[in-house]
């Protein structure tokens, strides 16, 4: 198994690689990329955690290097947001970041299942896409926005709310990643009721959780250590899929037929990435209503990512 994170120099790429190689099976290959110079020192240090993954670092003029035949890529390169910022402001830094890697990863490793992170990913996922069909790689079921934060986020705080055990709390989370686009299913959430009061107040806390870290942060960057988890986790669920388990998680995917171009569903994934799109069941009238709200919205960011590889 070969795992390239490219943006490994970074918060969240320094966060996941440490959790990778701790987490990935033996004998995994961990292949750190970066244009930030320290990339080659992120990767001596880690090698000195006696596991049994290699770790590799490359830097700038090695992407080809970096990613050869790569089973899965993460994608967590690119410019973070400061306080007062959208996720939509980053779209012009990061569109160009994230097309030059989509061809990096068409040359080198054009079956590799793809996890994008880098933000705004409700419009970065299709630009991705875009560059696949160009060079005529594309396959639908190993293009993956992650949006796992999403889930944790809602786990540790219907734990919170509930005095639950975090550990048994799993939270259906679909649409985009970004403000009203994300929708947590609290109707669905097993053994837990919620008031219309609660539901009212969690669904926005976890909607704005993203700014709560930006504004802490004070200027710092945006989420990187629960990133790093949440990537850690997507990655496990693609590496048990690739292993042939039997593994269900939610993730940004095309969906033909579906609410959006792109939708964050549950998905059955497996030998080659998505095997099953399932379904996201019954939602309560809130829950409708806040969908039929977002599209508008998150189909203007597909649009984004669409247009920009059209021109
Ligand atoms: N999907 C999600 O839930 C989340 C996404 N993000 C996004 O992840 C991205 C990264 O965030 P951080 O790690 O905090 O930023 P950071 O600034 O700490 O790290 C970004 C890294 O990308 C590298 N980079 C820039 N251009 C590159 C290129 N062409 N090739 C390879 N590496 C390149 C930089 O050198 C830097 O090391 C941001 O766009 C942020 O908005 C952040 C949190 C959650
Ligand atoms: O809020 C941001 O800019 C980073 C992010 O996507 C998140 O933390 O969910």
């Amino acid at each position: 198994m070969k795992v390239a994170v490219l943006g490994a120099a970074g918060g969240i790429g320094q966060a996941l690689s440490l959790l990778l190689k701790t987490q990935l099976p033996a004998g995994s290959d961990l292949s750190l990329y970066d244009v930030a110079p320290v990339v080659p020192g992120v990767a001596v240090d880690l090698s000195h955690i006696p596991t049994a993954v290699n770790v590799a670092g490359f830097g700038r003029d090695d992407l080809d290097a970096a990613l050869a035949d790569a089973d899965i890529v993460l994608i967590p390169a690119g410019m973070p947001r400061k306080p007062g910022m959208d996720r939509a402001d980053l779209f012009n830094v990061n569109a160009g970041i994230i097309k030059t890697l989509a061809e990096g990863i068409v040359k080198n490793c054009p079956k590799a299942l793809v996890g994008i992170i880098t933000n705004p990913v409700n419009g970065t996922v299709p630009i991705v896409a875009e560059v696949f069909k160009k060079a005529g790689t594309y396959d639908k079921n190993r293009v993956f926005g992650v949006t796992t934060l999403d889930v944790i986020r809602s786990e540790a705080f219907v734990a919170e709310l509930k005095g639950l055990d975090v550990s048994e709390v799993k939270v259906p989370v679909i649409g985009g990643h970004s403000g009203t686009t994300i929708l947590p299913l609290l109707s669905q959430v097993e053994g837990v009721s919620f008031t219309d009061e609660e539901v009212a107040a969690l669904t926005p806390r976890i909607q704005n959780a993203g700014t709560e870290v930006v504004n802490a942060k004070a200027g710092g960057g945006s989420a990187t250590l629960s990133m790093g988890a949440a990537a850690a986790r997507f990655c496990m669920s693609l590496v048990k899929g690739l292993q042939g388990e039997d593994v269900v998680d939610y993730a940004y995917v095309e969906v033909e037929g579906g609410d959006a171009p792109y939708f964050a569903h549950p998905v059955r994934l497996g030998k080659g990435g998505v095997e099953e799109i399932l379904s996201y069941g019954e939602l309560s009238a809130f829950e409708q209503k806040a969908k039929d709200d977002m599209l508008e919205t998150l189909n203007k960011d597909i649009q984004e990512g669409v247009d920009f590889m059209a021109s």
